[in-house]
């Protein structure tokens, strides 16, 4: 089992409203390795980017525990779950959340610097990463010259320029028309396909859900494997 990227076990997620407790989820477990991709699906208010959220560390959740390559998330320190975001989580948006005032290029060097990474190495890495993305004509354009597809091929590039063991996205495609949707598409399946990378996705897209490895439904404050329809 030692190939797990992602070892999720018994998680339980509370919200406090007023006087009452109201649980998001619980009982979630999900196990992914390296190589895998998979897709949770459900419906709006279900709880998904709660959980994805919690699995890369950006929250806490009340129960349960989270292992990214071994390494529990409660165990660390703020500081060190941080550096391990940086290191081996890439996080990938609805909305793409580049930095405006600076180039594609530069965009995809920040977390690499971030990471101590020299400015000409991190250049030439992340220049590798867009150019496999399909944008080697775009590295100079800023986000507001690019177009939402290839802003969005951007964000995906930017999250795996410091060759993360796990990418976490939330509805990447969702803020873009089907056609544009479509090619973004096939650039995450394909990497899914060639890399060893562990992928979670959350989609409302059951036709997208289905090109990952494996799907997932989160309903009834739980995570379940999703059934064909
Ligand atoms: N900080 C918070 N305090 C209280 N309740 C919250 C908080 N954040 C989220 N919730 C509630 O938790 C539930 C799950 O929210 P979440 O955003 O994870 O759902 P989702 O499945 O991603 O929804 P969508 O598909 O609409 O984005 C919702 O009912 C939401 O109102």
């Amino acid at each position: 089992m030692n190939n797990l990227v992602l070892d999720a076990r018994q998680l339980k997620k509370t919200y406090t409203s007023g006087p009452q407790e109201v649980t998001v989820w619980q009982g979630v477990d999900l196990q992914v390795k390296a190589g895998e991709s998979i897709a949770i699906v459900g419906a709006s208010g279900s709880g998904k980017t709660t959980l994805l959220n919690v699995l890369g560390g950006l929250d806490v959740m009340d129960q349960g525990d989270v292992l990214i390559n071994g390494q529990s998330l409660p165990a660390l320190s703020e500081k060190e779950r941080t550096r391990l975001r940086n290191q081996q989580v890439g996080f990938v948006y609805q909305f793409h959340h580049l930095l405006p005032e600076f180039s594609a290029l530069e965009n995809v060097m920040m977390p690499q610097l971030l990471a101590g990474i020299q400015r000409k190495q991190a250049q030439q890495r992340a220049s590798e990463c867009l150019t496999q993305m399909g944008l080697a004509h775009r590295l100079g354009h800023k986000p507001a010259e690019l177009s939402g597809g290839e802003r969005q091929r951007t964000a995906i590039a930017r999250a795996l320029v410091n060759k993360p063991r796990l990418v976490l996205m939330d509805e990447p495609t969702g803020n873009l028309d089907q056609q544009t949707a479509q090619q973004v598409e096939n650039a995450m399946v394909e990497l899914a396909e060639t890399s060893d990378t562990a992928f979670v996705m959350v989609t409302h897209d059951r036709d997208l859900a289905r090109r990952m490895h494996h799907q997932y439904l989160l309903a009834d404050q739980t995570l379940q494997p999703l059934l064909a329809d």
